[in-house]
């Protein structure tokens, strides 16, 4: 047993070191004396036990917070003292041992109370240790929370988040250094650009571990100016437009520093972690007339502020789908090997990637509105937000504009809210959120089924709708020229089948009415009944067993069973919900 005390301590050696003592060595002497006892046996057995409570905590006792840890210095002399009165109980004549006994009484309760307030000791020094390390996760995580503008009526995400950090776990995100990124992008040279978004640069990276990165690098609030129509004098009065306030910037950053580590799905996208310096010129104080004067403490304005994800080897939705259209991150042109990898992916090429792509992302939203705590709305859903990695497996990117949702706050006859600031992308926007700022989860929903129509035309989504978003009866384009040619001229029954059970759902998404839209639990369910319907498409197929398709929502399809939908059929359609 002593063997044992010891190889656990010698884990610890550095709080061995500052208590001062060969503690293992002090435990295993006095296990060893008091098996030899001959006197006081009962009172060496209590201190034997306490001492191993000692010998079995320590090990777990960290070594910060240093000063916490400092008040151990006197455990060595404790167990020195244990020491001495086992050892003491071992010989002597009965009668010596009759005039000592009343002393000897008193210092076992002496050395126990010792012992004992070590034993307290350890868990205080625990938990001072594991609340500073939460404070400081905490300090890195929830930055100054200033209000949001425009979403005055929404209850904060950050503030929805820090109140439920308590009972949810938070994926461990790491600070990297901004020499780590610059060594990772060799500098951030214009070789590793793998795309650019209204909010900053997109590098590719390789960590010092070998690990591939994304590393995005959040524009600076000039840097926007300086690429906008801005005229520099407006902007030295501060009446640039809202959107290149600095808060904005602030405000994607944080928000995808906030809400991405919360969300653990295969189809979410991954960050590792985050880096933000301060500019020099905030950090070191002024010189006036030669005298070192302290500068007015103002609110440091991050001189860069850089997200790091998983990297994601083979582009985006929107780049597989719209090849002809130019990348998605239109600042980098597609090289021509890369032209070709695209128009070869299995997501041009394929319908049964295409129906699974969908499938991902309509379960990530699911897991977004129905299973992150607080409910997340995306707010920019679209093809240029799916991102793959080198297995093909589609990823949900972009969590900049994303909020929480507080469903207490919203009414149950009306659930949104209404929010003066818009964000998100044309085309892919809600009727009820573009025009009256109403916003709620069903907005995504919109949004997804925008995404399917893209997949199953080929078409960008101007081209899907002519001029957006004001058509109130707009009927989903069943006819032949509907679909994308490019995975095969003519579907199978199977694939037609599938093909059709997405069509309806992405119907059932788009409807002007908010109230009439699919739930996301029926679109992920409708999208899982197309993809088992793609996936018998080698299967020999009958009329009647096709016409079994049922979906979870809307009306069974009926079907030909061969080539596309009719007129007819789409008036039975446009009946069924
Ligand atoms: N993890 C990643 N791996 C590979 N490429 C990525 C990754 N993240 C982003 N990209 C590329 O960078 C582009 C821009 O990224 P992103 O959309 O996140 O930037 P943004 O500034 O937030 O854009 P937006 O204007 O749409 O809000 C993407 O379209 C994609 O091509």
């Amino acid at each position: 047993m002593a063997v044992a005390v010891w190889t656990g301590l010698g884990q610890v050696a550095t709080v061995a070191q500052l208590v001062g003592a060969d503690v293992g060595g002090l435990i295993s002497m006095i296990m060893q004396s008091v098996l030899t006892a001959r006197q006081n046996r009962k009172e060496c057995e209590q201190l034997a036990r306490r001492v191993l409570m000692v010998a079995q905590l320590l090990p777990h006792v960290q070594e910060d917070p240093p000063e916490a840890v400092q008040q151990l210095a006197g455990l060595g002399d404790a167990l020195r003292d244990a020491h001495e009165l086992v050892v003491s109980c071992q010989g002597r004549s009965a009668a010596y041992q009759f005039v000592m006994a009343g002393r000897q009484a008193e210092r076992f309760r002496e050395v126990q109370s010792k012992i004992d307030f070590y034993l307290i000791l350890f868990p205080v020094i625990s938990h001072i240790g594991i609340t500073r390390r939460l404070e400081r996760i905490h300090n890195i995580l929830v930055q100054d929370d200033s209000t949001r503008a425009g979403l005055s009526q929404l209850p904060q995400s950050s503030q929805l988040l820090q109140e439920s950090t308590e009972v949810v776990p938070r994926r461990t995100q790491l600070e990297f250094t901004f020499e780590e990124l610059m060594a990772a992008t060799n500098n951030f040279s214009l070789d590793t650009v793998i795309g650019e978004g209204g909010f900053g640069t997109v590098y590719r990276g390789r960590l010092h571990d070998g690990r591939e990165v994304a590393v995005k690098r959040m524009k600076t609030l000039e840097s926007r100016i300086l690429h906008s129509s801005i005229f520099p004098e407006d902007y030295h009065s501060g009446t640039y437009p809202q959107d290149f306030r600095s808060s904005d910037l602030q405000e994607e950053f944080r928000t995808e520093i906030h809400i991405l580590p919360r969300l653990r799905h295969k189809h979410i996208i991954r960050l590792l972690g985050s880096c933000v310096t301060v500019s020099k010129e905030a950090a070191t104080p002024r010189r006036k007339k030669g005298l070192l004067t302290r500068r007015r403490k103002e609110p440091e304005e991050p001189a860069e502020r850089l997200i790091i994800y998983d990297y994601m080897h083979n582009g985006t939705l929107f780049d597989h789908l719209h090849l002809d259209h130019g990348s998605s991150s239109s600042p980098v042109a597609l090289s021509w090997k890369k032209r070709v990898e695209v128009l070869l992916s299995p997501v041009t090429l394929s319908w049964k990637k295409r129906v699974e792509v969908l499938l991902a992302v309509s379960r990530a939203i699911e897991h977004l509105h129905c299973h992150a705590n607080p409910p997340i709305i995306h707010r920019d859903t679209k093809s240029a937000n799916i991102l793959f990695d080198a297995n093909w497996v589609p990823h949900v990117s972009d969590f900049g504009s994303s909020v929480a949702w507080d469903m207490a706050s919203s009414d149950r006859e009306e659930p949104w809210l209404e929010v003066s600031e818009i964000v998100g992308t044309i085309g892919y926007l809600a009727p009820e959120y573009m025009a009256r700022g109403r916003l709620s989860p069903r907005i995504d929903v919109y949004s997804l089924g925008v995404v399917m129509l893209e997949v199953l035309t080929g078409k960008m989504v101007g081209e899907i709708f002519g001029d957006l978003p004001i058509l109130d009866s707009r009927p989903v384009p069943i006819v032949p020229d509907f679909l994308d040619r490019r995975p095969v001229p003519e579907p199978t029954p199977w694939q037609m089948q599938a093909l059709k059970c997405v069509a309806w759902t992405a119907r059932g998404c788009v409807k002007l009415d908010d109230k009439d839209r699919l739930p996301i639990a029926d679109v992920v369910a409708n999208l899982e009944r197309a993809h088992q319907l793609i996936c018998r498409d080698q299967e020999p197929v009958s009329v009647d067993e096709v016409d079994e398709l049922v979906l979870v929502s809307g009306s069974p399809v009926s079907s030909t069973g061969y080539g596309y939908w009719s007129d007819m059929e789409s008036e039975v359609l446009e009946q069924g919900r």
